[in-house]
């Protein structure tokens, strides 16, 4: 079984060796001819599955991606090929959820917000929306929800429409897939109309896909603003390629590494071999658990002193975004956006840390930590 895989898909070789021979590629630039002689093909977000990517090869029986995120696939043409096709539903929504609520504290911080007294409007509540209510709940942060979707299958679920949310959130974050067309399609979402009805002191957060933002009508109501706005992107349109003439009005910069926490993109791999195994008949050997590297940090004693003003400074132990917004501004002239990406240092998530106490507040689990066993 030949098995091509990205070159940033961590522990490919330690899943899949088993089941056949693990080729590397640059998901960037890789060309038809690299991927002949593929059986299984597994991707990232940056390689567009297509046919003019597949046109040489006539053996391919699996593609994953280690994303949840599926525009670079084109999953008609696979089907119309019969060759299965699997995604990684839900592997990094923690990492993401971090991302936000690290630069959630991180803004409130800067602006002298009281992050209790704001309501945060979350656009697309599947599984890192959902993830992020549940997290600000804890918190005691007001949420609004928008999503369409899930409100015309379960009457129970409390939406608010878009253009209302626009009027009322304070800040915005969105978490929907990209798409173009459909019945809610999500591109440019955010554009010169929308950011109109928005308050005008209304913060916003991308970490979904760039282009549900109309970056260059993000530009120009900056521009208009004169930075009134709190701003903060991890995804941006035309990666790698991104618009520097925003970088000065955006506060929290990144290079699309909100899910790049260790465990959401191991995950990831994890959830493709599994569905390898599935398809091929053999049995599953391998767990994320037995794989993994132990953490720096593993058990942390939460006093009876504990509340709730002193998660942020347990979470900074795991994760501070302003590192990440720094490496970006350091380093994107010169290395550009797709090293950042692959030299990503590690971040482990709130659950790698396990908390032992008397009384370990209810928030703390909320909001993804691990109680000590
Ligand atoms: N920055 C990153 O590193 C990173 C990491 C993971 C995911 N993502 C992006 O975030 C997206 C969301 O991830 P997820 O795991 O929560 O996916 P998901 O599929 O679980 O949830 C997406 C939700 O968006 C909703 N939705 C669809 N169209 C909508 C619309 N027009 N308005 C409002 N809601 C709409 C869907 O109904 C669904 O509930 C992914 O598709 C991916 O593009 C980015
Ligand atoms: O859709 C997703 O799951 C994320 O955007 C994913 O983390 C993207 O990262 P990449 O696959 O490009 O490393």
């Amino acid at each position: 079984m030949q098995i091509f895989a990205d070159e940033n898909m961590p522990l490919v070789n330690a899943f899949f060796e088993d089941i056949g021979n693990v080729t590397l590629f640059n998901g960037r630039n890789v060309t038809a001819s690299q991927l002949e002689n593929a059986d299984i093909l597994l991707v990232r977000s940056v390689t567009n599955v297509n046919a003019e990517l597949l046109a040489k090869n006539s053996k391919l029986k699996f593609v994953g991606t280690a994303t949840i995120g599926m525009d670079h696939i084109d999953q008609a043409y696979l089907a119309s090929r019969n060759v299965s096709f699997a995604s990684a539903p839900g592997c990094n929504a923690q990492s993401v959820v971090e991302y936000v609520l690290s630069s959630l504290w991180c803004l409130a911080e800067r602006y002298q917000w009281p992050l209790e007294k704001k309501t945060v409007g979350i656009v697309g509540v599947g599984n890192i929306g959902s993830r992020l209510v549940r997290a600000l709940t804890a918190l005691n942060i007001k949420v609004l929800q928008c999503d369409p979707v899930r409100a015309e299958q379960d009457n129970g679920f409390e939406h608010t429409d878009f253009d209302l949310l626009c009027q009322h959130a304070d800040i915005i974050s969105f978490h929907t897939p990209l798409q173009t067309l459909g019945k809610w399609p999500t591109r440019h979402m955010l554009n010169t109309t929308s950011l109109q009805r928005l308050k005008p002191d209304c913060a916003i957060i991308n970490a979904s896909r760039g282009a549900v933002i109309d970056n260059h009508a993000l530009l120009n109501d900056l521009l208009v603003t004169h930075r009134r706005r709190a701003v903060v992107l991890d995804v941006w349109e035309s990666e790698p390629d991104i618009l520097t003439a925003l970088l000065p009005y955006v506060d929290i910069a990144t290079a699309h590494i909100a899910g790049h926490s260790v465990e959401g993109k191991a995950r990831g791999t994890e959830m493709l071999y599994q569905h390898c195994c599935k398809l091929l008949g053999q049995p599953v050997i391998h767990q994320l658990g037995q794989v993994l590297s132990v953490p720096a940090m593993g058990k942390l004693q939460i006093s009876e002193k504990f509340r709730l003003p002193d998660v942020q400074n347990l979470a900074r132990l795991l994760y501070d975004v302003r590192r990440d917004d720094a490496m970006l501004r350091q380093h994107l002239a010169e290395q550009g956006f797709d090293w950042l990406r692959k030299h990503y240092p590690p971040r482990r998530e709130f659950g790698s840390l396990q908390l032992c106490g008397k009384i370990v507040p209810d928030y703390l689990p909320q909001l993804g930590f691990s109680l000590a066993q």
